[in-house]
């Protein structure tokens, strides 16, 4: 499970470490690492020898770091050098780059478009104008210069230059993962210590690039560290919470779901969400709607059994209510009575308009963030759609801190929230996936998971999670099969929603292959 910190959870970590003299060291072994992914990323594109390095430095150790490493670029035959965007520059790390031949050129009120220039011809820009020790956003001549080097060098993808970010996209912030001036978006992010929590959501993921976590041995890994500010699930941690079928299991005990879904209008998202509940793994799937979404179901998935009765009725483990039910007083009503059945269920789509002041955390929302513009709307929470993609986590927490549910906010990092503070941030999807019906699918695969963690106690302890967290935990491994079905699934072209099932299994096959 990669663990994000803020960025004082990260200097809080580092004061011991720094007290007992080994600041010098530790930045070190910042900078060497910075160097391994640096040297990486030119090798990938035609070697370091002969290629040139601007590093965007700051009058911080964030700035010694990425002399420290541009130092040692320089060693190995490349053209360095360091734009000092402060009076004073970290004075070792200067006296280093300088002898291994760097070049050094100062920020001036008149040189901003040369200075651009330069970073824009670059074959690497490292940014090290600031790290945690940044307060607000970029501003002044530096913002200029930011500015300056974004016009010249043009967006990611087009650009020549690769930008590596030293410890975080300078402007970034490392908290909440928003960014409120000019930033210069990187390839790559080398990070020290631990991952910081605006890497892992909103605006700052996007400008984050591809994420390396340095260990610098600050001890954040060990039982001691304080609970990290967000998780993110890697294959592992969705394979261990995930109920793998028993030998005297049957159909019962792996866990039943009934889904309330779809309309006369909108039959399909019934299907869809079924396929990839079955897709999934579960004893059952039970459907309730009107008999022709059942018959269209049924020709599909044979397996599925379908009804027009009531809640109640439908002895499930849990419930998905709200794809595609649209003007069907019937599911609204099975709506209510599945959010308050004190079942595990997922509520998607129209039903969030169902449901009630507050829930238990077993009430899993899954809004995207215009759906989320709505509900806290109607909570008497205005808020705006761009700043809820600004800074996903702290909404998807405070909705779930309001509601007492849990939260699953769709978005390019789909962020899940409990009710007691954890936060995970999974960024498995593809943007092939931005289709219709592929929520659908991802609440098809929620709803199983949730079935069959309603009876499974010890899934929680088997990730390494607290209890507090279950139900945000299995949202995000939800999240986290969908991205990884949607990725296989973009392999062959665009994605069609109606084939994912047949990724879906195809993921599912590689968390049984985790050994248990
Ligand atoms: N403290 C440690 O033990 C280690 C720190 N390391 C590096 O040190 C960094 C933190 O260094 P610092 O504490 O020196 O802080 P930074 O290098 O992040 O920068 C702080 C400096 O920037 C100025 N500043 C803050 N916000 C600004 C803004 N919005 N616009 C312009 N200037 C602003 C401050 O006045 C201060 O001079 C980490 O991100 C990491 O890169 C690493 O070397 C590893 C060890
Ligand atoms: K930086």
């Amino acid at each position: 499970m990669l663990q994000a910190f803020t960025a004082g959870q990260v200097r809080s970590a580092e004061e011991p470490l720094l007290a007992a003299g080994q600041g010098a060291a530790l930045m070190q072994k910042a900078a060497h690492g910075l160097f391994a992914v640096a040297a990486g990323m030119l090798r990938d594109s035609g070697g370091l020898y002969g290629r040139t390095v601007v590093v965007l430095a700051g009058g911080g150790n964030n700035g010694g770091d990425a002399l420290y490493a541009a130092a040692r670029l320089a060693r190995r035959g490349m053209g360095a050098t360091a734009i000092a965007l402060s009076e004073r520059i970290h004075p070792d790390a200067l006296a280093v780059f300088t002898a291994a031949g760097g070049r050094l050129e100062r920020l001036t009120a008149d040189n901003t478009d040369a200075l651009a220039a330069r970073c824009a011809a670059a074959d690497l820009i490292i940014d090290g104008v600031l790290g945690t020790g940044a307060s607000g956003a970029l501003r002044g001549p530096v913002a200029n210069l930011i500015d300056a080097v974004n016009a010249k060098a043009g967006p990611r993808g087009d650009r020549r230059p690769q930008v590596l970010a030293c410890d975080g996209p300078s402007g970034v912030d490392l908290d909440s993962g928003r960014i409120e001036g000019p930033v210069l978006r990187a390839d790559a992010t080398a990070t020290f210590g631990a991952a910081k929590a605006g890497l892992l959501t909103g605006a700052g993921a996007l400008a984050a690039g591809e994420l390396n976590v340095i260990d610098i041995g600050l001890g954040l890994s060990n039982g001691a560290a304080p609970a990290p500010a967000i998780r993110r699930l890697e294959l592992a941690d969705a394979a261990a919470l995930y109920r793998r079928p028993r030998t005297a299991d049957h159909k019962y005990t792996r866990g039943v779901l009934g889904i309330a879904a779809g309309s006369e209008q909108y039959p399909g998202a019934a299907v869809l969400a079924t396929g990839a509940a079955l897709a999934t793994g579960i004893g059952m799937v039970r459907y309730l709607g009107p008999r022709s979404v059942g018959a269209l179901i049924n020709s599909v998935h044979p397996e599925a059994v379908c009804s027009t009765g009531g809640v109640a009725e439908a002895r499930s483990q849990a419930w998905l209510v709200g794809p595609g039910a649209v003007g069907d007083p019937e599911q609204a009503r099975r709506a209510r009575d599945a959010i308050t059945s004190g079942l595990p269920v997922v509520v998607d789509a129209g039903a969030l308009a169902e449901v009630p002041r507050t829930v238990g955390p077993q009430v899993i929302l899954t809004p995207h963030a215009g759906e989320l513009v709505a509900f806290l709307g109607g909570r008497g929470r205005p808020v705006t759609r761009d700043a809820i993609e600004a800074s996903p986590a702290e909404y998807a927490l405070e909705t779930a801190r309001l509601t007492g549910a849990t939260v699953l906010l769709k978005g390019y990092t789909t962020v899940t929230a409990a009710p007691s503070g954890e936060v995970f941030s999974q960024a498995d999807a593809t943007p092939w996936l931005a289709t219709a019906g592929s929520g659908d699918t991802l609440a098809g695969i929620l709803g199983a998971l949730a079935a069959a963690a309603a009876g499974d106690g010890p899934a929680a302890a088997r990730a390494g999670v607290p209890e507090g967290a279950k139900w945000a935990a299995v949202a995000a491994a939800a999240a986290l099969i969908h991205g990884r079905a949607g990725q296989r699934a973009a392999r062959r072209g665009p994605v069609i929603v109606s084939d994912l099932p047949g990724e879906i299994g195809a993921v599912v096959a590689g968390l049984l292959a985790v050994p248990d």
